[in-house]
């Protein structure tokens, strides 16, 4: 787990998103990314969905797993947040979008969120 005195990687997102922008317009035949945005959004979903089994997948070994269960399961959650970038990126969204979102929800209960819907 990051503690206070591990490296802060979180401009690694700024810069990821960047690199994934960029690769909208790149050849799919050097580029993994570009090679996603090439084969279009149902390709991407398959990648997203087949990270998620995945993950979960990882979840259930590492609850009472070893420690290297534990980093598969990053791993894989890497994989995860990876693909669903890329999902972002393909339809002009990215991270900052979702940090957004985090951010409005921050300090609001779920419990008390519930609660004030408006019944539809
Ligand atoms: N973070 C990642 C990253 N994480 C995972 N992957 C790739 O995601 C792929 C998924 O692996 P899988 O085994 O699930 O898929 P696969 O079986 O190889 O592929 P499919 O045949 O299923 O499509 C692998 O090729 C991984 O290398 C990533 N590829 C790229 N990045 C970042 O994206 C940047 C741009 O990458 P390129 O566009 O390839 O230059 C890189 O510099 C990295 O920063």
């Amino acid at each position: 787990m990051n503690t206070p005195s591990t490296p802060n990687h979180a401009p690694v997102l700024d810069a990821l998103a960047e690199v994934l922008k960029q690769r909208r317009s790149a050849s799919p035949e050097n580029s993994y990314v570009a090679s996603l945005h090439h084969k279009g959004l149902n390709k991407i979903l398959e990648k997203v969905g087949e990270e998620t089994t995945e993950t979960l997948l990882a979840a259930k070994d590492a609850e009472h797993g070893s420690e290297a269960q534990r980093q598969a399961l990053v791993a894989e959650t890497a994989d995860l947040w990876f693909h669903s970038l890329v999902m972002l990126s393909h339809l002009g969204l990215d991270h900052q979008d979702v940090l957004n979102e985090l951010a409005r929800r921050f300090d609001i209960s779920g419990h008390d969120e519930k609660a004030a819907r408006t019944p539809s």
